[in-house]
């Protein structure tokens, strides 16, 4: 009972006026919550009967730092920075929840392992596929192939669309005729055979003889229009040669209906 007067009514004097507290002794008789708390003053009440019996004129202890109950005490996690092992165990003790410090929240992620099931310069597509320097699958994929066939031909020496040109303006007889003639469809039909074959192509007549070697589609291809009207097959075909250009030489008239 005796201690616990003593706390509501504590002597607790600020240190500057030690000599006041001594002529006048009465003032113990004020409440401490009356009291203006000093620095550096232990007036603060919490509980510990035993500090209220110090002799607080000896106490040069320095208040805790930081605050018991502040929140940087509570955000340290630990209790490194008191100095009164007392307040150290009573704040750790826990009254207030423990922080986390960041290493505690958020651990570090494990270290990369750069050279683990690949091997450098090479791409691992059959590991990781999306992540590796291997073509795209759009590229790996074979184009398909176009659905009507069309075959190169290898041509014999000296039979390349260059020897044609020369061959063509070399004023060598290509056409096998004297003049331009008028041609009817019966006539044309006529020049069928491989070593005299005559056809026309948009109204005009070729003799198509000495271009077979020399064609880049192959003389089988050529001859399929060989003593008739080839304008719709070359159409179909390669709409973009120049038979006029590639034959001028190899004219021999123009198609005209039946008489
Ligand atoms: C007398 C008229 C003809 C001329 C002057 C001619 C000329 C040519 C030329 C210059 C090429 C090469 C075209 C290129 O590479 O782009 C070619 C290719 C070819 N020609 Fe003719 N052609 C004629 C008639 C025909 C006919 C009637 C056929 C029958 C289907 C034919 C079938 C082909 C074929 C299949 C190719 C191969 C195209 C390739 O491999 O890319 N040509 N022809």
């Amino acid at each position: 009972m005796t201690s616990y007067l003593r706390s509501w009514f504590t002597t607790g004097v600020p240190a500057e006026s030690d000599s006041v507290s001594e002529s006048k002794p009465d003032t113990d008789s004020i409440p401490s919550i009356l009291k203006v708390s000093q620095p550096g003053s232990d007036d603060e009440d919490d509980g510990d009967a035993t500090e209220t019996e110090r002799d607080r004129d000896d106490d040069d202890s320095p208040p805790a730092f930081p605050a018991p109950f502040s929140a940087q005490r509570a955000a340290s996690g630990s209790d490194s920075l008191s100095t009164k092992p007392a307040q150290t165990s009573r704040t750790s003790g826990g009254l207030l929840p423990r922080a986390l410090t960041d290493t505690q929240l958020m651990p570090p992620p494990p270290p990369p392992q750069l050279g683990a099931g690949r091997t450098p310069g090479v791409a691992s597509a059959s590991t990781t596929p999306s992540s590796s320097l291997a073509l795209p699958p759009s590229t790996t994929k074979r184009p398909t192939p176009p659905s009507k066939k069309r075959t190169k031909v290898a041509l014999a020496p000296g039979h390349s669309p260059l020897d044609w040109a020369n061959l063509k303006t070399s004023g060598e007889d290509l056409r096998g005729v004297d003049t331009l003639m008028r041609i009817t469809p019966s006539m044309l039909k006529q020049h069928n055979k491989r070593d005299d074959a005559w056809s026309a192509f948009s109204g005009k007549v070729y003799n198509i003889t000495p271009y077979l070697a020399f064609h880049p589609g192959g003389e089988r291809e050529l001859m399929r229009v060989a003593g008739r009207d080839g304008t719709k097959l070359f159409g179909l075909t390669h709409a973009w040669v120049n038979v006029d250009y590639m034959l001028d030489a190899c004219m021999v008239g123009f198609l005209v209906p039946e008489s």
